[in-house]
């Protein structure tokens, strides 16, 4: 039955089990976007979102993408993106909310103390993969919006929401180019749900990082070769590859690629002074991450790092041997995989040109007959908004209204694809007002979202919903 509007925090407070029980019925479904064994599990979450979206009364439209091209060469079907929307008040103002449900893989035996794709809830956690990123703060997005609409909603809401964006957006690009002018026509305000806050104060985020995937290829032998019969004998491609991956960066996390920094925008005082003021504390940082000692030694300084400049990060070599044992392969074809988080004014087609150049002239430096094959996989463009847009002071607001404390004006190091093209195709405002919390340990083990951030998370959606309606 209705409530009335200062009964909404109460009718979540009185809801949250079901809130949790939902969380626990989408985690179990791995949706993991990178494998293409898993794409039918995607599929199915991409289901479940949209049954759960017409069940609180949303017009729901599944979109088709068509193929992509998956690294290994094989082509695979795009999952559909959801389009929907509840309400449709030419006189109130429009949001569209963003968000995605598919997560990054998980196994246990990666290191998690628990099933990866069952929430666990211990200690005032909620421990499962995708429970903070994003699939945790698109469900407090949505029962935000159900218990809002109890009421009768304030603003009309949209959602895109995805199952590709760990794995970078493919598709979406075109697809927000393509409804520009008839779903996208009347947005006012885009806004992400899927961000971490910077401390255990609230965070709105303002700027993100965009992210140029590179896939290095060094194809030796035709096959894999004994190393005892060939060790020796052999330019290896492993070894090629190693050398090759240790020329990007050198130990203080100096990008060694020639031009990289030219496009980086100029650093000044002020910004200098916002990251003096923010709620951070390297020693949290220590405790969560069990590091002791990071590249940088002030707050100031990590922040600027984390947000204000590029960062190389090597993640992995695909065809190596990485199992237990002893095996004595010379591996034939090994493929590195690694990316470089970009801000303003960087753009990826330069990027793309500099480490493809890069990499050719240190190959030839060695003088190895082994071939190598760069390839830029994903091009995502930083994203750095104005914090004084009128969303920003709705969220301020609602921050206020539900934490009693001031909001953090922060950015992020990570990436949203399709934040740039946002902003840039709908000319709108775009803001990241997410409820992950900075320990939620997104894409690692034993990834968590706490339940007070799930369910204050949920307050501060539904408090940002009736801000918006009034500025
Ligand atoms: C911030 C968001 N939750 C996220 O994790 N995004 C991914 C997107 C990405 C970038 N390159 C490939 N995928 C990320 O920042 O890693
Ligand atoms: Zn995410
Ligand atoms: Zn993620």
């Amino acid at each position: 039955s209705p409530v009335p509007q200062n009964g909404i925090f109460q009718y979540i407070n009185d809801h949250q089990d079901e809130y949790v029980q939902r969380l626990k019925d989408w985690v179990a479904v791995e949706s993991d976007s990178s494998d293409p064994e898993k794409r039918d599990l995607v599929n199915h979450m991409m289901q479940l979102t949209k049954d759960f979206i017409v069940k609180l009364g949303g017009k729901v439209e599944m979109v088709e993408l068509g193929e992509q091209e998956h690294p290994s060469g094989k082509k695979i079907i795009l999952p559909p993106v959801i389009l929907a929307e509840i309400g449709n008040d030419p006189n109130k103002p429009t949001v569209c909310f963003y968000g995605h449900v598919d997560v990054q893989s998980a196994k246990k035996e990666d290191g998690w103390l628990t099933e990866p794709y069952t929430v666990v809830e211990k200690d005032g956690n909620l421990y499962g993969r995708g429970t903070s990123d994003d699939k945790g703060q698109i469900l407090a997005l949505l029962h935000a919006v159900e218990a809002v609409n109890t009421i009768g909603i304030p603003v009309n809401v949209k959602f895109i929401i995805e199952g590709m964006e760990e794995v970078g957006s493919d598709g979406l690009d075109k697809l927000v180019e393509d409804k520009k002018d008839t779903f996208l026509s009347n947005v006012d305000y885009i806004v992400v749900t899927d961000t971490p806050w910077l401390s255990k104060k609230p965070g709105i985020t303002y700027g993100a990082r965009g992210n140029c995937y590179f896939i290095l290829e060094v194809q030796g032998a035709r096959r894999d070769l004994h190393s005892g019969g060939f060790g020796g004998t052999v330019y290896e491609a492993m070894s090629d590859l190693i050398y090759l991956l240790d020329t990007l960066v050198d130990v203080k996390g100096h990008i060694l690629i020639p031009g990289i920094y030219d496009a980086v925008a100029p650093l000044n005082e002020k910004e200098i002074k916002l990251y003096k003021e923010l709620e951070f504390n390297l020693k949290d940082l220590e405790a969560d991450t069990g590091i002791s000692k990071f590249l940088h030694d002030t707050k100031e300084e990590l922040l600027l790092y984390r947000w204000r400049y590029p960062s190389l990060s090597i993640h992995g070599i695909e065809g190596a041997f990485s199992g237990t044992g002893t095996k004595t392969v010379i591996p034939a074809k090994v493929i590195g995989k690694f990316s470089i988080r970009q801000v303003p004014n960087m753009n990826p087609s330069v990027v793309e040109k500099q480490v493809a150049d890069y990499l050719q002239s240190k190959f030839a430096e060695r003088k190895s007959p082994n071939k190598i094959n760069v390839t830029m996989v994903i091009g995502a463009k930083p994203w750095l908004a104005d914090m004084n847009e009128p969303q920003y002071l709705a969220a301020r607001k609602a921050v206020k209204r539900v934490f009693n404390t001031d909001a953090d004006m922060i950015r992020a190091g990570g990436t949203i694809p399709i934040a740039k093209n946002f902003e840039e195709v709908l000319g709108k405002s775009v803001m990241l007002l997410g409820i992950g919390g900075p320990d939620d340990a997104a894409h690692g083990q034993n990834e968590k979202i706490s339940k007070f951030n799930y369910i204050e998370g949920t307050k501060l959606y539904a408090a940002f919903l009736q801000e918006l309606a009034s500025i």
